[in-house]
């Protein structure tokens, strides 16, 4: 495989604030990359810096060219916040950027694409704001980018429109686009990304297939049963505990859920409701982001959580038996 974008420990501060904290990635030719992250974790800085579009420390290279030389036929770029003339209509908008290109596609294609072909005679200013969001798509897909930037493509955007957009993206895929995005759906993220990133603290954290983060980090699948039933006095086959007003029953394969249900009437605990879970992307992305929000902490203060607690609790003024 070649290596579309190769970035080598990139690092960009705003002031006293470290934004990218040394991120070292390689994307491959026709690979979907997802990056996630909670907010300010540097996912906008990291795809500026990865198109040239904030200056940054650290190597980046598309193409094998810095990507401030590299043809810009062959990038596309959907940054968070773009802001096109709000007086043009979704078509001229379009045409206006397609005419930046030597060589465009066909704006009614584009209009297809994005699901905008009904809407393209509306002003800008007009659309819906997710009209809006796919008219920016449209204008990253003019020029057929080999390696299309998507920063939150699908925000704002109802959930028929981000299928529609992600069989696109997938279609796009499919004849070798590579594609870099960001996102905070992680459904999004497991359908579409050959590899997930997450970005925490300005830093790369994890970064593999889903189904590998999932397996390493989503924890065990489990079964949640509203009940006010205390799980010290309950024989269970599996390992529970007490979460807000449910029982959390750990480690339960699918094939065991009745298990659970009859020891919980030979106990006659009487129970609400009963769900049971897998783990997913979402569970990795809790897990991996509060561990790195704890190691932030340590790094930037050389305490541990033992020592956020106790200065929340001094904060939150002294426990009952101090007073
Ligand atoms: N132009 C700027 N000036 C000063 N600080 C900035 C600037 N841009 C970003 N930052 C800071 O850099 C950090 C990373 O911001 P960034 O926008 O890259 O995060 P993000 O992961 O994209 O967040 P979100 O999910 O909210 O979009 C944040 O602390 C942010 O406040």
């Amino acid at each position: 495989m070649t290596a579309t974008l190769v970035a080598e420990d990139v690092r960009r501060s705003y002031g006293e604030t470290v934004a990218l904290d040394g991120v070292s990635l390689s994307v491959d030719a026709g690979e979907v990359f997802a990056l996630v992250g909670p907010n300010g974790a540097g996912k906008t800085t990291l795809v500026r810096a990865l198109t040239g579009t904030t200056d940054a420390e650290g190597t980046v290279e598309l193409f094998g060219d810095d990507p401030r030389d590299v043809d810009r036929e062959r990038v596309g770029l959907l940054p968070q916040a773009f802001d096109p003339p709000a007086r043009l209509t979704a078509r001229e908008l379009l045409d206006y950027y397609a005419g930046l290109y030597d060589e465009a596609r066909e704006v009614e294609a584009v209009l297809d694409d994005v699901g905008l072909a009904d809407a393209a005679d509306t002003y800008y200013e007009t659309l819906s704001g997710g009209q809006q969001r796919r008219t920016c798509v449209g204008s990253a897909l003019v020029n057929d980018p080999d390696l299309l930037f998507l920063d939150e493509p699908t925000t704002g955007i109802d959930p028929a429109g981000r299928r529609a957009l992600w069989d696109l993206l997938e279609s796009l895929a499919d004849r070798g686009t590579t594609i870099v995005l960001t996102t905070h759906d992680m459904d999004e993220a497991h359908r579409l990304a050959d590899r997930v990133g997450l970005l925490a603290d300005g830093r790369l954290v994890a970064a593999d297939d889903p189904d590998t983060l999932v397996a390493e980090y989503g924890g065990e699948s489990r079964l949640v049963v509203e009940t006010g039933a205390d799980p010290a006095g309950l024989d269970l086959p599996y390992p529970a505990e007490r979460a807000g007003d449910s029982l959390v029953v750990s480690e339960v394969p699918p094939e065991a859920i009745g298990e659970v249900v009859d020891a919980l009437a030979t106990e006659g605990a009487s129970y609400d409701a009963l769900t049971w879970s897998e783990p997913d992307l979402e569970d990795v992305y809790l897990e991996l982001a509060s561990t790195a929000s704890e190691y932030g902490y340590r790094r930037a203060t050389g305490r541990t959580d033992r020592h956020r607690d106790a200065a929340a609790t001094d904060a939150d003024g002294p426990a009952e038996g101090e007073r």
